[in-house]
């Protein structure tokens, strides 16, 4: 049953009852109050809820307009009937006009029941109507204090509410909040597009669109968003309006984007990495076989980076990788890639060539950008590449054969030397194998006692004694018989193993050289010493050789290439300056190839220069050969440097380096490199078959 509670403002109990017995044929269970003074109907109010009042026009104590008065003053919309034995139309209306909802005469209660029936249902649908305009309230204040861009459209696509966040995005003031302007006005061309075409037909038949598109804010620049438009229907069952909700997703945008960078590029130099280069090199593939153009892959690895880092440290390392890096992208175009492919290794992809002469070109360009030096550490490195290339189609109709081919090109352009370039050739495939099988040889050789050291006479020139020999080693391999240095030492270099074997060397010439001391000989023993060795131990090792085998040290002469002491003047100067001090003389090999500053020649504590067999080999037929070798002898002459020609292989070079005051010659013609049990008839003899025929 349902329930009614009523107040009833009288002062006469029998009116009430009357009421009541009124109010009681409804089949409500009634619960039922009077009250004739303002105090008590406050009390009343203040203590329950209630569903209607009926009041007396007027009673001693109260009258309907203090009721309503009360009523009003306490913010209460309760149905009101005036129930009135006499009340002219006047009061009736000044009561309607102050909020009662009904009036009825007392000799009239036959109407109480309908208008109680009525009011009821109208302070319901009051209720209820209030609750939704509290509901909307609600919900546009939580609209409009969002951050996302919320707007509603009619099918036309012309804004009729836009919330705060909106307004701002789109630079729409307060009072301009509906401008009937077109939603389309502000999103960029390519996402009306998506809207028309694809965004609001789907949510116009299945309700709801999500996905990510971008509006245009008030100076035109795209803001990313992840959008949902929903469709809304009349009550007519009729499409009417779309409502979208659009986030700002700049900042997720912008990790998805950083992340991505992460993945595809490489962290220290910020290239692409070997996934992005990988990426790259397929799409230019692609092209390429549509367009019937050239590509061509380059594989760069820097030449002896290794000593850079161990000589100056991982961090001059590092920054040695980032200045070629950047060296390298200005040699291309922004259409090609230039990459890291992991370590000391570049990859440069070129496309839409014509000729394989264009590579020629870009790695020329390479460089002449690279011979410039590095300034590392307040240290000038000169950097060269070994650089091998090969060609789509020719070398290969895939990424996997082209990334091969230019590797092998590449190993095989380093195997040749340092700063060499090679296409990449067929042929390379094998001696790519063979070069791996002489590394593995390699690596077992020294236990296996298969290096020997033969010994290269040296000739003053003023007594026409022996004086000095130089030790080179060799290789007796089971198989391949006895394997020239040249054909290993590179390798040795390139796998690190040069240390071990150095340190072989030095310690068997330094025995050696004892050992000949004792027989009464006493030999300079010139040891050379490659870059690895320069740069690591070599002054502990020399002392503790020394110590070990109780040499003088000025029985030892140590040969370093030009370009080894000038790739770092500072730390070469240091180690060449501590090994005079041992007593150790040093002497700079290759003289002549590098390029050396005379500035720093002067100030490198050396014993002498030996002149590359190159100026010597055609010294009789080319006079610019005679020139330099003249200038080297001068040059020692005047900087009181002992200088040694290499290569001399005729009486008419001896005769050449004799006239000119070279202190020693070394070369063919004196003697090959030999076991040392060959050389004693010749240290013997101390005179040497061959003489120069004044
Ligand atoms: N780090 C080390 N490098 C070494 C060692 N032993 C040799 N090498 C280096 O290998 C390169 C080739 O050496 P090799 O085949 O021994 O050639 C040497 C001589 O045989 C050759 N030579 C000497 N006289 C003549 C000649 O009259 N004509 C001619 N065509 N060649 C001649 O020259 C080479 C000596 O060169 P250099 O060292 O510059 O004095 C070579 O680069 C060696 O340095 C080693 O133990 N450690």
């Amino acid at each position: 049953m349902r329930e009614l509670r009523a107040l009833i403002i009288e002062d006469s109990e029998d009116d009430a009852t009357l009421l009541i017995h009124q109010l009681q044929r409804t089949g409500y269970q009634l619960f039922v109050k009077r009250v004739e003074t303002r105090e008590a109907m406050l009390e009343a109010l203040q203590k329950q809820h209630w569903d209607i009042v009926l009041s007396d026009y007027t009673m001693p104590r109260f009258s309907t307009l203090e009721a309503l008065v009360l009523l009003h003053e306490h913010g209460l919309d309760i149905p009101f009937i005036m129930v009135s034995g006499t009340v002219g139309e006047d009061r009736a209306v000044e009561v309607m006009k102050a909020g009662a909802h009904d009036y009825i005469m007392k000799n009239n209660l036959s109407r109480l029941l309908p208008a109680v029936e009525r009011e009821l249902r109208e302070a319901e649908s009051r209720r209820q109507r209030q609750a939704a305009d509290n509901e909307r309230i609600r919900l546009s204040s939580i609209l409009e204090i969002t951050p996302d861009f919320v707007a509603i459209t009619d099918l036309k696509g012309r804004i009729h509410y836009i919330n705060r966040a909106g307004r701002q995005w789109l630079g729409l003031d307060e009072e301009n909040r509906c401008p009937m302007t077109l939603l389309a006005d502000y999103q960029p061309s390519w996402t009306a597009a998506l809207m028309e075409n694809s965004a609001i037909p789907y949510a116009l038949e299945e309700g709801v669109w999500e996905g990510e598109m971008a509006i245009l804010d008030s100076e035109g620049l795209e803001i990313p968003v992840s959008q949902v438009i929903l469709s809304h229907q009349n009550q007519q069952n009729q499409l009417e309006f779309l409502s979208t909700i659009a986030r700002d997703i700049r900042e997720r945008k912008h990790y998805e984007q950083e992340l991505q960078h992460q993945v595809t590029h490489d962290a220290l130099t910020h290239l692409p990495n070997r996934i992005l280069l990988r990426d790259r090199l397929s799409r230019a593939l692609a092209n390429a076989k549509r367009e019937q153009h050239l590509i061509a892959v380059l594989f760069l690895d820097i030449d002896n980076f290794k000593q850079i880092n161990d000589a100056l440290g991982h961090l001059a390392g590092d920054s040695c990788l980032r200045m070629v890096s950047q060296r390298l992208v200005q040699c291309i175009r922004t259409s090609d890639t230039v990459g890291r492919y992991g370590g000391d290794e570049f990859l440069i992809i070129l496309s839409n060539l014509h000729t394989p002469s264009d590579v020629e070109i870009i790695v020329k360009k390479i460089r002449a950008t690279l011979s410039q030096p590095f300034r590392i550490n307040g240290n000038d490195v000169f950097i060269t590449l070994s650089i091998g290339a090969s060609l789509y189609p020719r070398d290969g109709g895939d990424e996997e054969n082209l990334l091969k081919s230019s590797d092998t090109a590449m190993c095989t352009a380093k195997h040749t030397g340092r700063d060499q370039f090679r296409f990449y050739a067929p042929k390379m495939k094998d001696r790519g194998r063979e070069l791996l099988a002489l590394e593995t040889d390699l690596r077992r050789a020294l236990e296996r006692e298969e290096f020997i050291l033969h010994y290269q006479p040296q000739l003053d020139l003023s007594t026409n004694q022996i004086t000095t020999v130089e030790a080179l080693v060799r290789w007796q391999h089971a198989q391949r018989g006895l394997v020239s240095p040249g054909d290993f030492i590179p390798l040795l270099e390139q796998t690190g193993l040069i240390i071990e074997v150095g340190n072989w060397i030095l310690e068997t010439a330094c025995k050696q050289a004892q050992a000949w001391w004792a027989c009464g000989y006493p030999l300079r023993i010139a040891v050379n010493c490659s870059a690895h060795q320069f740069q690591q131990y070599l002054l502990d090792t020399v002392h503790q050789l020394l110590q070990k085998h109780s040499l003088n040290p000025a029985c030892l002469e140590l040969e370093v290439t030009e370009s080894v002491v000038m790739q770092d003047v500072q730390y070469a100067t240091h180690i060449l300056e501590h090994l005079k001090a041992m007593g150790v003389t040093l002497a700079i090999d290759d003289f002549g190839t590098g390029y050396s500053s005379l500035a720093y020649l002067k100030r490198f504590p050396i014993h002498s220069l030996k002149i590359d067999h190159s100026f010597v080999h055609e010294l009789s037929d080319d006079s610019e050969d005679a020139a330099i070798a003249e200038a080297i002898v001068l040059l020692g002459h005047s900087l009181d440097l002992e200088v040694v020609a290499e290569g001399v292989e005729s009486e008419a070079q001896a005769r050449f380096f004799q006239n000119h005051q070279c202190h020693r010659i070394q070369g063919y013609w004196i003697g090959r490199p030999m076991p040392a049990e060959n050389l004693f008839p010749l240290i013997e003899s101390r005179n040497v078959k061959r003489r120069i025929v004044n």
